[in-house]
């Protein structure tokens, strides 16, 4: 047999063979989307975003309550953040079926009182303080105004997480003033230091419900939200609710050199030292796990909502994974779901212009992939620095969080996706990782149903808010994210057993 024959023979068969395979799956993989019972709720059942509520999250935002590091925040401005919580919430602070702890001094505890006792408590939580801002130019609005321009709400703290704070009460407000009392007892937790780990506030809160044997049914904090244009291939909004959390790992880099006139510089600095080292680890990113955690789900869990091409690759990871992996690693929303994320977010030296530095640190913020452990982040940075005169120290470090139970197997979630679809009945939901860190940290010990989620809506040019410049909310998303709350009260209101949530193909 001629050449072109035989190798038609043993390439051209085995390749239709793959092709027929791909086919078969895309065309068959199954659609993960569903549908909650048809909602029954009225148009009293609203809470619009009216201008005293807005006044409200404005008035939250004007409150510099800014965590510096562990321990070293802004307590006068906390109190004035409390006491302002006190006086906008006249119905809930006044219920008989509410009380309300100070915990660590300036992190509040709300315990509303449900009718069953055979109910598990729900536990909705959130955080009072933010981040500094830094000198970074182009705020449209002062970051501290709460001014309301163009549809928004400026300010820090409006989506991280003065939103859910507020929103949360507001709705609580809403319910109570209406007379509802609730079956099941929620708490309400806001710690006053999550931006720094919550070890005084947080930490306390946990601690205290775990000595008094507290049991919840979930926990719902503060998380990814609902997204538009960050997930290749979907053209609908996202809701993407982390059910599992990145583990984190600071490392401080270290190079300690003799000082001396800056006219007589030896060959090498400190600072050139150090320098080359973080250009090493910039350059040398952690390994690329795509496809081995929970990110896996969010893929499959939108495969059939894909455009055809991004369809045939996510309906067939077990050939396209290098393929996925490359994909998710262009933009770094993705990449953050795709491995252990390594940030260079301090670098100090020299105190003078003609000193030479004897001393130069860094610090790098590792966010650890929920596949990944800490050694081996810690081994490939060592690896990759490659310079015994570079020290590297641990400065915090926390595992990856256990990965909660998501879709049919857990009420809970059902209800989270439930309450998302009533408010972004266009949305898609999905579960997800939490790429950044949350106090949930500190309610491991409470229940294994934990989740993470803010209902407010970011696209791509969205996600530098966090943190960033012009953090702000739009007054529609203020309005869900009250209305996403409300809904979630009512729907976790009932035991939670899984209830038929009907295929979208079956509608
Ligand atoms: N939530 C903030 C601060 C934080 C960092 C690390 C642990 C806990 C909280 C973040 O993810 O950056
Ligand atoms: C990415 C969303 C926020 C992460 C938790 C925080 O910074 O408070
Ligand atoms: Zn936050
Ligand atoms: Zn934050």
């Amino acid at each position: 047999m001629s050449t072109a024959p035989k190798l038609l023979q043993w390439v051209g068969v085995p390749f239709m063979c793959l092709v027929v395979i791909v086919v078969v799956r895309t065309v068959t993989f199954p659609s993960y989307q569903t549908r909650p019972p048809p909602c029954n709720a009225t148009d009293q059942d609203f809470i619009p975003a009216t201008r005293d509520r807005l006044d409200r999250l404005a008035g939250a935002v004007t409150f510099r309550t800014i965590s510096y590091e562990p321990g070293r925040g802004t307590p006068e401005e906390l109190l004035k953040f409390i006491a302002f919580i006190g006086d906008s919430f006249p119905v809930l602070h006044s219920s008989p079926l509410v009380t309300r702890e100070v915990v660590g001094n300036f992190s509040l505890l709300y315990r509303v009182e449900g009718s069953d006792s055979s109910l598990n408590p729900g536990l909705l939580a959130a955080h009072l303080d933010v981040v500094p801002v830094t000198e970074e130019p182009g705020w449209e609005a002062e970051p501290f105004s709460g001014q309301q321009k163009d549809g928004f709400v400026y300010g820090r703290g409006t989506i991280d997480d003065k939103h859910n704070v507020m929103g949360q009460l507001e709705a609580l407000e809403f319910h109570l003033k209406r007379g509802h009392r609730p079956r099941r007892t929620l708490y309400l937790a806001y710690g006053h230091d999550e931006e720094v780990s919550g070890y005084y506030g947080a930490q306390k809160i946990g601690e205290l419900l775990e000595d008094r044997g507290v049991k919840v049914e979930f926990v719902l904090d503060e998380g990814l939200t609902v997204t538009k244009g960050l997930v290749p291939g979907v053209a609908k909004k996202v809701a993407m609710v982390g059910v599992a959390e990145k583990g984190y790992l600071t490392v401080k880099l270290s190079v300690r050199m003799k000082g001396g006139h800056g006219s007589m510089p030896e060959k090498e600095s400190a600072i050139g030292i150090l320098s080359q080292a973080v250009a090493n680890l910039e350059r040398n990113p952690q390994p690329n796990l795509w496809g081995s955690g929970p990110e896996r789900d969010l893929t499959e869990h939108l495969a059939t909502e894909m455009s055809v091409l991004h369809r045939v690759v996510t309906s067939n990871l077990w050939l396209f994974t290098p393929v996925m992996r490359w994909v998710m690693t262009q933009k770094a929303g993705t990449n953050a779901l795709s491995r252990t994320t390594t940030a260079v977010t301090r670098f100090n030296a020299g105190i003078k212009d003609n000193v030479i530095a004897p001393e130069a640190v860094a610090t790098v913020n590792h966010r650890v992939h929920p596949k990944h452990t800490i050694q081996e982040v810690l081994d490939h940075d060592v690896k990759v620095i490659n310079d015994p005169r570079v020290k590297v120290e641990v400065v915090e470090s926390l595992v990856p969080a256990p990965v909660s139970p998501s879709g049919p197997e857990s009420p809970a979630y059902l209800a989270i996706q439930e309450s998302i679809q009533q408010i972004y009945p266009d949305s898609l939901v999905a579960p997800s990782v939490m790429i950044g860190n949350t106090d949930t940290r500190h309610y491991w010990n409470l229940t294994s149903a934990i989740y993470r989620f803010s209902p407010n809506v970011m696209g791509p040019e969205d996600l530098a808010r966090f943190h960033g410049v012009n953090e702000r909310i739009s007054i529609g998303d203020y309005e869900r994210t009250m209305n996403f709350y409300f809904h979630l009260m009512l729907n976790v209101d009932r035991p939670l057993v899984v209830r038929r949530h009907e295929h979208d193909g079956d509608l």
